[in-house]
């Protein structure tokens, strides 16, 4: 699934060459790993941000790798940056393949996360691209180094698996803990303006997109007081990814083998 949206408040297509436009066009894409889990996929939603020619992707999937470079490259953009928002326990990244076919791409994690990547992201840091501005936000919780991604530009914040549309991720392995997510979530993500859009690593019901608000006001895990999310995480009973033998020491090298 590829979804094209454009950012707001940016000057009119008209204006635009054929080039720029296709660039545009692709300041914003929204691409799906598999529509289940059961039907091979992981579920996983990757984004590619892009302004001025250059572009960011987030959590790139190693299956999509192909998908990727032609969606970089039917737009005439150039990969600068491939991000994971966490150490992925459900499939391995693509960044080691993106890089591996990139050469100069470099990789971006959270120090927190302890694995190896080329750009180690703190709370407070930004990434550029063009003239566009990421804030890294440090959501700890389902891992204890996950970020999110705050685009003021296109007013929408990138969870991964911090925030799921009416869900979150689940705190029962890589250092979970779901008093740490429910104070990421509440302290970090519910401060934003409740306009902003929610875009998820993953959504299991076919669902793009949420808002700060819509979360705040219904999502029926992250509505409830601290101790009764508490005991419903603890009883989740979620069976594990079924690639994280294969995912986790990957992602680790962030997918370079
Ligand atoms: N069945 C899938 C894994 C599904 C799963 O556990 N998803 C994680 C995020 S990926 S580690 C999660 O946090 N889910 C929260 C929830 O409430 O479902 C597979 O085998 O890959």
């Amino acid at each position: 699934m590829l979804t094209r949206c454009t950012a707001r408040g940016l000057p009119s297509a008209r204006s635009l060459s054929a080039v720029a436009e296709r660039r545009r066009a692709a300041e914003f894409l929204q691409l799906f790993d598999g529509d289940a889990p059961d039907g091979g996929g992981s579920s996983t939603y990757t984004y590619i941000l892009a302004d001025g020619g250059a572009a960011v992707i987030i959590d790139p999937v190693l299956e999509q790798v192909d998908r990727d470079l032609a969606a970089l490259s039917a737009s005439g953009l150039t990969l600068t940056l491939a991000v994971n928002t966490h150490c992925h326990a459900d499939h391995i990244t693509g960044t080691g393949e993106l890089k591996r076919r990139l050469p100069g791409l470099r990789s971006a994690i959270a120090r927190a996360a302890g694995a190896k990547a080329d750009v180690l992201l703190e709370a407070g840091e930004e990434i550029g691209f063009g003239q566009r501005r990421l804030r890294v936000l440090e959501t700890p919780g389902h891992t204890d180094g996950c970020l999110s991604f705050y685009d003021p530009s296109l007013g929408a914040v990138f969870t991964g698996d911090a925030l799921l549309i009416g869900g979150c991720g689940r705190t029962d392995f890589q250092g979970g803990s779901s008093e740490r997510l429910y104070r990421s979530v509440h302290e970090q993500l519910f401060t934003l303006p409740d306009e902003t859009t929610v875009y998820p690593a993953h959504d299991y019901k076919g669902r793009r997109s949420s808002t700060i608000g819509a979360e705040k006001a219904s999502n029926p895990r992250l509505t409830k007081p601290l101790a009764e999310f508490v005991d419903l995480m603890a009883n989740l009973n979620l069976p594990y990814p079924r690639k994280i033998d294969a995912s986790l020491p990957a992602n680790l090298a962030c997918g370079v083998f």
